[in-house]
């Protein structure tokens, strides 16, 4: 098991800056993942750590080690790639073994070690199978296989169920955990889906362009967003413009550009994130805290609409209500019945609750 530390890292491929001045450190056993939009930079500093490319500028760490130019096969990192990247007309024991077999293991040792991993990712019926004989879920089991028999320090999967269908990609989530929680193993997941972060990992890192914008807990990056951009690629926000107005002890009053009014927000960390003087603000409310109404509601930040659209989702029902001709409003509530659903069209009252708005700036670039 390893720490690994990046101290000021960046890659330059030409005039482009995949990845710029990132300071990360991942601590041994934790499940920590890469999570952004496609070319934010996630796959390129996930390969400085496994060796394929090498840093422009700063330092790769494993323990107190200095990795930064050490090739890919002294590094002692399994990788699960997007397309499994397994040798097809080999049988499923081959794939696994050819690792073991690179680090001149013995015939017996090898055998003993891919039947047990094989086992562990519940393939071991398919032993001697061809792989281009398996199933998707399946080749990416044999690739999760023969990234752990190595016994690898760190685990590095890039976007790993991407080929899978929602159902395989739910059940591979799991197997991937259970492994992870099994052998203790560092790993690094890249991906660029909020759900498969919020739910494996324990923490998560999110890159925009070539930028590492906030690490955290699943928890933390959701409920207390440092920018516009973070707020809106992890979950489902309203986002609203917004200027400083004044403040009391218990509130920061704002101006709210669009709807031409003033907004409260509570006086409290939780609530308003760092900013600078010169940054412009918004105020990012979930859906699942916006109430809306078909009776008048008390207090403060309420506002006149009308029910545009009512979405039927099973377990949530989404209600997205016009504020002003540009002003739609998402509220997501538990369907509780009939009384969950609103008429589409009909007027209704919107309430955002001051202790439920986060105040944040714009990202810069
Ligand atoms: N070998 C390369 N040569 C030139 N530019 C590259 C190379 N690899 C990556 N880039 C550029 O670096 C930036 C970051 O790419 P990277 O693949 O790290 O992004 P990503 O977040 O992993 O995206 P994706 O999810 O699409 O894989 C992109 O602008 C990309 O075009």
């Amino acid at each position: 098991m390893s720490i690994v530390h990046l101290e000021a890292i960046t890659k330059r491929f030409g005039d482009v800056t995949a990845v710029k001045e990132l300071d990360l450190l991942i601590k041994e056993g934790e499940f920590f993942t890469f999570l952004g939009p496609s070319g934010c930079g996630k796959t390129t500093t996930l390969r400085m750590i496994a060796g394929f490319y090498y840093p422009t500028e700063g330092i790769v760490r494993f323990n107190e080690r200095n990795m930064t130019t050490v090739s890919p096969e002294n590094r002692n990192t399994g990788m699960v790639f997007q397309n499994y990247a397994l040798f097809p007309h080999m049988t499923v024991f081959e794939n696994v073994a050819f690792g073991l077999k690179v680090r001149k293991l013995s015939k017996d040792i090898i055998k003993e070690k891919v039947v047990e991993v094989l086992k562990k990712v519940r393939l071991d019926q398919y032993i001697d199978r061809q792989v281009s004989q398996l199933s998707g879920g399946q080749q990416q089991r044999v690739a999760l296989a023969r990234a752990i028999v190595i016994e690898p320090d760190i685990l590095l999967l890039d976007e790993p169920l991407s080929n899978l269908d929602a159902r395989l990609r739910d059940e591979m989530r799991t197997e991937i955990l259970r492994l992870q929680q099994e052998y203790k193993i560092t790993t690094i997941y890249v991906t660029h889906d909020q759900v498969e972060a919020l739910t494996m990992s324990d923490r998560i890192a999110v890159f925009s362009h070539g930028v590492c914008q906030q690490v955290g807990t699943p928890t933390e990056i959701y409920n207390e967003p440092i920018n516009d951009f973070v707020a809106e690629f992890i979950g489902e926000t309203n986002l609203l413009n917004i200027d400083y107005l004044s403040q009391t002890t218990d509130f920061h009053s704002y101006q709210l550009h669009e709807l031409d009014s003033k907004i409260e927000v509570k006086n409290d960390s939780a609530n308003i994130a760092a900013y600078d003087k010169t940054d412009k603000l918004r105020m990012s409310i979930r859906p699942e805290a916006v109430i809306v109404s078909e009776q008048p509601l008390e207090g403060v930040n309420v506002f006149k609409g009308i029910v545009k659209t009512v979405q039927f989702t099973g377990a949530a029902v989404h209600t997205y209500v016009e504020l002003t001709e540009t002003v739609v409003i998402e509220s997501t509530n538990l369907n509780k019945g009939p009384a969950t659903y609103l008429n589409e069209g009909n007027e209704v009252y919107v309430q955002f609750p001051a202790e439920h708005i986060r105040v944040i700036p714009e990202m810069n670039i």
